[in-house]
């Protein structure tokens, strides 16, 4: 990782090679090769796992275009920072929901994290804890919603995604509720499962969640293909629609978030429902191959929101500098999907910790080499879209 180091002589260039962004810089008469933190992990994770689950953690759906969109869109964007503002004090804390945490990321709900270490969502829930931050815990969760709840005081919220056997869907609300988590976060971009060629060259497992045990199986073996796309077939609920969300209300006390909205017109049909948020998000590239890269879509939402509710955002976060545009663009906060992930697969609970202290970090740096001593000193004025930069050509 480079760091701010008056060693460096010479800084020779910036190239983006899939997710990893190398840096060639002279150090003490040599040439160095340097790469992001992120990409450090994500090495790390890589070695770590066998790769039916590295590429299920890694992967995205069909060709993989809006996974790499979704990273370098970020790379497009630029800063316009302000000088001589007193930035000897940077304060990266916030209100999410009326919670107060140490900055805007949080951790994004992801599935099965005892594939990538055997403490599973534990060791992520206390990572969380001790970042002071958010976590989202998925609905396939392979540690339950108990366990999490009583491993650490980290605030949680809850992922849902509906089954056909919608009782069975309640029910999770229900625990969790009883568990002390502080919000819903609805799914709802898997009416079905994307087409993901990884998992399905490797007939990706589906392991039982202990979640469901005495409720129903989640285990499913067949050798035709990917066993997660046979189980989101068999037990998601595919007619889903805008009027579920009356039901989901009338059967929890919760705050209720939608996560996996991607244009204007929806979001404005969120506020409509009622919903207390939404998340930006397109399910990290793994659903609609060639879905915007979110960060290109975030400010339509934001317009049609006008400020009603709270809008997150995820996909693509590996930098400091990323959730920094993120804000500027609207974003209250972000979640991170796979930098968590993989720092939880290379080094458990501590390097869950040390990815998002990396982020932390470098939005900080961000922040005072910006001009904005706190959160509500970034403004839209802060960035420069690639349209910006294009129409400035004209
Ligand atoms: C391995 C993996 C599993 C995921 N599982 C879930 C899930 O169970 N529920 C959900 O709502 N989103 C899930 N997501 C999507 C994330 O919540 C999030 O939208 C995405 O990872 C953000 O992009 P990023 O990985 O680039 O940060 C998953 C993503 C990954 C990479
Ligand atoms: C049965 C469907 C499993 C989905 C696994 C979690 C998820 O959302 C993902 O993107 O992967």
């Amino acid at each position: 990782m480079i760091s701010s180091s008056s060693h460096f002589s010479s800084l020779l260039f910036l190239r983006k090679l899939s997710h990893t962004v190398f840096v060639l810089f002279r150090m003490q008469g040599r040439w160095h090769l340097s790469r992001s933190m992120f990409s450090e992990y994500q090495k790390l994770a890589k070695e770590a796992l066998p790769k039916m689950y590295y590429d299920f953690y890694a992967g995205g759906a069909e060709d993989e275009y809006s996974l790499k969109e979704n990273v370098e869109a970020f790379h497009r964007i630029t800063f316009r920072p302000r000088v001589l503002v007193d930035v000897s004090r940077v304060d990266l804390s916030t209100t999410i929901l009326g919670y107060n945490i140490s900055s805007p990321i949080m951790i994004a709900p992801t599935a099965y994290h005892k594939l990538a270490n055997p403490e599973g969502e534990i060791a992520t829930a206390r990572a969380a804890a001790a970042c002071n931050t958010i976590m989202v815990l998925s609905f396939m969760s392979t540690c339950t919603v108990e366990e999490v709840a009583s491993s650490c005081n980290a605030v949680r919220f809850f992922q849902l995604y509906v089954y056909k056997r919608r009782d069975v869907a309640a029910l999770l609300v229900q625990r969790a509720e009883r568990n002390g988590y502080k919000a819903l976060v609805l799914t709802v971009d898997v009416p079905r499962l994307g087409r993901r060629e990884a998992d399905i060259k490797n007939k990706m497992i589906s392991v039982q969640l202990k979640n469901f045990d005495g409720l129903l199986s989640t285990k499913v073996a067949n050798d035709k293909g990917s066993n997660l796309e046979a189980l989101a077939n068999e037990k998601f609920d595919a007619s889903l629609s805008w009027e579920d969300l009356a039901w989901l209300r009338s059967i929890t006390n919760l705050p209720i978030l939608i996560k996996g909205i991607l244009t204007g017109d929806d979001a404005i049909k969120a506020v409509e429902v009622g919903v207390s948020g939404i998340v930006v998000s397109n399910h990290g590239a793994r659903q609609l191959d060639y879905s915007p890269a979110t960060i290109s879509v975030l400010e339509e939402v934001v317009h049609a929101v006008r400020g009603k509710i709270p809008v997150l955002f995820d996909g693509g976060i590996r930098r400091g500098t990323d959730v920094f545009k993120a804000l500027a663009l609207g974003a209250q906060a972000v979640l991170v999907g796979r930098p968590v992930i993989f720092g939880l697969a290379a080094k458990g609970e501590y390097g869950v910790k040390r990815v998002i202290d990396m982020l932390k970090d470098e939005l900080e740096l961000t922040m005072a080499l910006s001009g904005c001593p706190s959160l509500k000193d970034i403004t839209r004025s802060h960035v420069r879209t690639e349209r910006e930069q294009l129409h400035s050509m004209l």
